[in-house]
């Protein structure tokens, strides 16, 4: 089962968004269990936290450090402990690993070796450093982005509040995994500081660290860092409950608290107004994360833009920058694959240059031929205007990144047409709208497109990405 399948399966069991720290902390130890040797006392109090809070928490956050510093003994300590918690709660080991050298080795321990679901990485080290740990299929990583810790502030707020560092990490873990891989983990005190890393990341699941500052307040943490499903968000048990011997009845009380809290934003920000279907709205989430991640990798350009019909428009499109990042062009290919499944052909055909990537990587994936009309024929070799093997009345699906005339896509059709093959069907991952479909529709072709240009505009302005200059500019032209 996947990592995400366990923990949402435990959430709604359990009814409780709650994770417990299992840190064998010699400093925290309560006095009930201070006169038996050092290892014993922590490991019975470590086992009293399992049987008292297994039924009212959705996962287990044991912290490495802490074991290791006990030496040999705290490693054996640790395989216990992993060893009592409950096979169905997902467990997420706290070891903000960030070495580079080991990322491999490590992984294979933990994943393998230990079988922990889920483990916090730090990001500075990069994607080659999480790589690693996520080409195990059902685990997954929690990136840390930012930290409660008062030193950490002049790095994490880097170069200007408006833009800080904390956030660009934020931006970047999104381009290193999916939301099936990758959730964040933030440390914060402050409720706007979630609410900004949830409007960056609505798709992603937080693990919240540090919230339970004196004078912290709950429901301004759930608003801030629940996801528009009133979801996505874990939040830690307090470390001094774990002390208390009715840590059974605390902890129930606080689980009570939180989902008040939670059904009563719930409730507040429902609206009659529409309905969407489950599977509608998972599939929702996908494409608006996709969306997100082409703009973060500045496929989507905001701006007046002279497009090649002469026309002004306030923004410009480059999606020839998504080769550059293979999590993203591989999630653009499932896009595309997604509809041309539905359709009937003998042979994918891409529009140059833009698109003969995307064309050959949908080849591949559905061992399909390929073929694609030149842009300008050649004076020496073959000089043959279509390029690739094929059979005059072959059907051909023709695949652009954007429409925005139809020109360019009719063009190429056409090419392929006069060469005696068939073109029925044209798929694209944007739709300029303002007409193009219902202008290749008159000219004889069903276009498909993954989004449309108005659904982009909305996505980002809703997850903060644009402002309400930047919308307006777009409405109004
Ligand atoms: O619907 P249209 O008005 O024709 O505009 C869309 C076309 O424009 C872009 O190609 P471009 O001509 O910039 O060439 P390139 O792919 O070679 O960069 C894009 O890749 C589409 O093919
Ligand atoms: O040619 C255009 O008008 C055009 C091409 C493209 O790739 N993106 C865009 O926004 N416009």
């Amino acid at each position: 089962m996947q990592f995400f399948d366990k923990l949402y399966t435990n959430i709604t069991q359990n009814q409780s968004l709650l994770f417990v720290g299992l840190d064998p902390n010699p400093e925290m130890i309560p006095s009930r269990y201070r006169s038996q040797d050092v290892i014993t006392g922590l490991g019975d109090w470590l086992q009293f936290i399992i049987q008292e809070t297994a039924d009212f928490v959705c996962a287990y956050k044991p912290t490495l450090g802490f074991y290791q510093a006990l030496g040999i003994p705290g490693l054996e300590l640790l395989y216990k402990t992993l060893a009592a918690i409950p096979s169905h709660i997902p467990i997420i080991l706290d070891a903000k690993h960030s070495d580079l050298n080991t990322s491999s080795i490590f992984a294979h321990t933990v994943f393998a070796e230990w079988h922990v679901d889920a483990i916090t990485l730090s990001p500075y080290t990069g994607q080659d450093h999480v790589a690693p740990f996520l080409v195990y299929p059902d685990k997954a990583v929690f990136i840390l982005c930012c930290t409660s810790n008062p030193g950490a502030e002049t790095l994490q707020q880097y170069p200007a509040n408006d833009s800080p560092l904390y956030l660009q990490v934020v931006k970047e873990a999104k381009n290193w995994g999916t939301p099936e891989e990758l959730a964040l983990e933030v440390g914060t005190t402050n409720p706007e500081v979630l609410g900004l890393i949830r409007a960056v990341a609505p798709e992603r699941t937080i693990m919240a660290r540090s919230i339970w500052a004196e004078g912290s307040n709950l429901k301004q943490i759930l608003e801030a860092g629940l996801n528009s499903n009133g979801d996505g968000l874990l939040i830690p048990v307090p470390q001094d409950m774990l002390s208390n011997p009715n840590l059974s009845q605390e902890i129930q009380s606080l689980r009570a608290e939180i989902n008040q809290t939670k059904s009563q934003i719930n409730a507040d920000a429902s609206s009659c107004s529409v309905w969407l279907p489950d599977v509608h709205f998972e599939d929702q989430q996908l494409q608006n994360d996709l969306i997100l991640q082409l703009y973060d990798i500045g496929c989507i350009m905001f701006g007046k833009f002279v497009q090649a019909s002469g026309a002004t428009f306030p923004y410009y499109i480059d999606l020839r920058k998504i080769i550059s990042n293979p999590q993203v062009f591989n999630q653009v290919l499932s896009a595309y694959e997604k509809i041309i499944r539905n359709l009937t052909f003998d042979r994918l055909a891409g529009i140059p240059y833009g698109s003969l990537p995307t064309a050959t990587g949908l080849a591949l994936r559905l061992n399909c031929p390929m073929v694609f009309p030149r842009k300008e024929v050649k004076a020496h070799g073959t000089r043959k205007v279509i390029e690739g093997n094929f059979a005059p009345g072959e059907i051909v699906v023709v695949v652009d990144d954007i429409l925005i005339s139809g020109k360019s896509v009719m063009e190429g059709a056409e090419k392929l047409k006069s060469a005696g093959l068939n073109v029925h069907d044209i798929v694209v991952l944007i739709d300029h709208e303002q007409g193009v479909q219902a202008r290749l529709r008159e000219n004889g072709y069903r276009s498909y497109a993954v989004f449309t240009i108005s659904q982009i505009v909305k996505t980002l302005y809703q997850a903060g990405r644009i402002n309400d200059e930047q919308l307006l500019a777009f409405t109004e032209s």
